[in-house]
């Protein structure tokens, strides 16, 4: 057995998470980080869900993303299980990553969330100006400057301030080589391979919550839950010709929204399940055939029995 602490050169491993306000680019940059689409991106604010782990594999370092929802203000039940889910991870995890958006002034949003992490003294915390593509150099310069006078009001050292495009690509590499460093030496703690050790089930189920908010109105982004019933191969199928029968449904909490989802002649439900379906091939890397529907389940967010028969 080789010795873990054997110098500069060995190896680390850890647990890392992005924390910032809805659309701060947590999720595109996950799936920068890790190449592949893993966590739920989407324009609508507060989508991603469950603690959604994408794994950067190196050869010096294995970095396991922790992707968890946005810290907001709660008004239901769900919503103080999401704010309980994202401190538990940060108290968890080696690095803090605080996104803030280049193109937007650090605002009560961002000082909300600054003031939680100060509380958390142990973990290092580096700044990611995200989206530097949307602004010239001047105001990335700015910004930078603004979350350096943010940490030094609030008592945050910021271990790094990095910005980054994640959509252009450009310093994604470095904010990974910055990370590293700050993970304990440790062998990997996934096997080689492995982008996620959520159940595909779950990336299933976001993936099509993913695509059934795009386009719908503001109210439903937190009244729409999708639960995988069923995922079995088609009987029958030649070998080399296989085909993936999967049921799913998406819960709504009322029959109202339930129109909205289905959308006129069922158009809306339709492109949903193309556009998911799509994205679930790519994922598995097989044929679907894919069969959703749209049911009713009154109120789940204010219920706990709801919420943990829909997975919460
Ligand atoms: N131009 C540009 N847009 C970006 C970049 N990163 C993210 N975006 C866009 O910003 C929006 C929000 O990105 P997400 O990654 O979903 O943000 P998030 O912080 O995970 O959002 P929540 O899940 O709501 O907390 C999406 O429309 C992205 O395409 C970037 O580097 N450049």
């Amino acid at each position: 057995m080789s010795d873990p602490s054997s110098g500069p050169s060995a190896h680390r491993a850890g647990f890392a998470c992005f924390v910032g306000r809805p659309n701060a680019g947590k999720s595109t940059l996950t799936n920068a980080l890790v190449g592949t689409k893993v966590a739920i991106t989407s324009t609508r604010p507060q989508t991603t869900r469950h603690t959604v782990r994408g794994i950067v594999h190196r050869p010096d370092a294995q970095l396991v993303l922790v992707d968890t929802p946005g810290l907001h203000k709660p008004r239901t039940l769900l919503g103080e299980r999401l704010n309980d889910v994202v401190r538990t991870t940060w108290a968890e995890v080696d690095v803090i990553g605080f996104c803030l958006p280049a193109d937007q002034k650090v605002g009560p949003g961002d000082r909300f969330i600054a003031k939680e992490l100060a509380g958390i003294k142990r973990t290092p915390k580096v700044a990611i100006v995200t989206k530097t593509d949307l602004v010239d150099s001047e105001a990335l310069a700015e910004q930078l400057i603004a979350v350096d006078r943010l940490g030094k009001e609030l008592g945050i050292e910021w271990a790094e301030i990095v910005p980054v495009s994640a959509t252009g690509g450009s310093q994604v590499g470095l904010l990974a080589d910055l990370l590293v460093p700050m993970l304990p030496e440790s062998p990997p703690l996934y096997p080689e391979g492995d982008l996620t050790d959520e159940p595909e089930q779950v990336m299933i189920a976001e993936l099509i919550r993913e695509a059934a908010l795009e386009g719908v109105r503001d109210e439903l982004p937190h009244s729409i839950a999708v639960v995988v019933e069923e995922m079995l191969p088609r009987e029958d199928r030649p070998a080399d010709k296989p085909l993936l029968d999967i049921h799913a449904n998406l819960f709504v909490e009322r029959s109202s929204q339930k129109g909205i989802v289905i959308g006129p002649k069922g158009k809306r439900l339709k492109d949903v399940g193309t556009t998911s379906r799509k994205h679930i091939e790519a994922l598995l890397g097989t044929p679907v055939f894919l069969d959703l529907h749209v049911k009713v389940a009154k109120d789940w967010q204010r219920d706990p029995k709801q919420l943990r028969k829909l997975g919460f």
